[in-house]
């Protein structure tokens, strides 16, 4: 059973594919494991002592911080560090996400309920309509929000005041942010992907909070094939945590390197950490000659949304120098061809006449 579930999930990178009990679970634990403190946050030092100075001033002029926005792959920390400047500041966190927020009502109603200092988290900010977003910029800039009362020709504006909020905004798609509300942010923080000496850290940390033994040569091989990204390395531990337990030799659960590189190849993760969809994406280009091949093209191919693949794989085969992207599309590099095991067709020589 265990066995299924693995396969099922196998190289998918989203939560989606999960039974719902195993997501139920997958998400229960992310909470246990999600640091609370910049002391248990591992890894992004820069950012960390920014935000950390940040904080400080604005705690020493007793003001709320300036509005914040993160930006960078899924699962790297975006709402993790939000939540930290939350309990950092002692103040109160609202989550929302752009999608939710449908009409400019739905933001008013949220604005107008924030006191002095609480921050209001919005995830997806790139995805927020035209109409609610411009609502935002005054309650940004000038923490005033312009209300319609009544209707036909009693209609008018009315202008409230806002508390002074902080706007934590978190985007996976900062390319895709307008300029007026890019500009109305104080700090502006781009999370990289992790080393894997960091995910290493993390692959003990969250082990030693679950109670899962594992040896180093396991926790390396884990944070080695976890693309650069915290919530994949925890998720590849509670998964291998169950090849350990069924598979593990004379009955111990201990996740060894054998263990772990056993898991790994179960849920379609090469040697060097790309998942069934990295390598169909990278075939795709290399069939086509190596590009340049748009995203549409690339999408059909291999039966996935064009967001998802941009989000979620693109940039971490572009980090890892699997592909480059052009204005005329996106091509394979020597490092694709020798990871597939595939010989690059060269055009044929043109013939030089004397
Ligand atoms: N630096 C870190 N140290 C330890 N654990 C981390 C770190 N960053 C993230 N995590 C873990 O990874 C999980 C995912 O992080 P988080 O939800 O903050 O990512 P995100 O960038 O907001 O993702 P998304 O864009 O999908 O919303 C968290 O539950 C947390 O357990």
């Amino acid at each position: 059973m265990v066995l299924n579930l693995l396969s099922k999930e196998s190289g998918m990178l989203n939560e989606g594919v999960l039974s719902s009990s195993a997501a139920i679970e997958d998400s229960n634990l992310d909470l246990t494991l999600r640091p609370k403190r910049f002391n248990d946050f591992i890894g992004q030092d820069r950012i960390k002592e920014n935000l950390h100075i940040y904080i400080k001033a604005a705690k020493k002029r007793g003001e709320p911080i300036d509005h914040v926005l993160f930006s960078g792959p899924p699962g790297l920390g975006k709402t993790t560090l939000s939540q930290i400047i939350a309990s950092e500041t002692n103040t109160a966190i609202r989550t929302t996400s752009g999608p939710i927020l449908d009409k400019p009502a739905d933001l008013a109603g949220i604005l107008t309920n924030l006191q002095q200092g609480e921050i209001l988290f919005i995830d997806e900010i790139h995805r927020l309509n035209t109409n609610v977003e411009e609502y935002l910029y005054s309650a940004m800039e000038d923490f005033s929000i312009d209300i319609i009362i009544d209707q036909g020709q009693k209609a008018r504006s009315v202008k409230i005041n806002l508390q002074r909020f902080t706007l934590i905004g978190a985007t996976t798609r900062e390319g895709l942010l307008t300029a007026p509300l890019r500009s109305r942010f104080g700090v502006l923080e781009k999370l990289e992907f992790y080393p894997w000496e960091d995910l290493y850290k993390i692959v003990c940390n969250s082990a030693r909070k679950l109670a899962i033994p594992i040896e180093v040569k396991g926790a390396e091989a884990i944070a080695k094939r976890s693309r650069g990204t915290p919530r994949i390395a925890n998720r590849f531990l509670r998964r291998i945590r169950d090849v350990a337990q069924v598979l593990g030799e004379d009955g111990k659960d201990v996740i060894d390197e054998k263990i772990a590189l056993r898991g790994l190849e179960m849920l379609g993760v090469d040697e060097n950490g790309l998942c069934e969809m990295d390598r169909k994406i990278l075939q795709t280009v290399v069939k086509s000659g190596g590009g340049p091949i748009g995203l549409k093209t690339i999408a059909v191919s291999v039966n996935e949304q064009e967001d998802t693949i941009e989000e979620v794989y693109e940039s971490f085969l572009i980090q890892r120098g699997y592909l480059e992207k052009t204005p005329r599309g996106r091509i394979a590099t020597k490092q694709t061809y020798e990871h597939l095991g595939v010989h690059k067709q060269m055009p044929a020589q043109k013939k030089i006449f004397q």
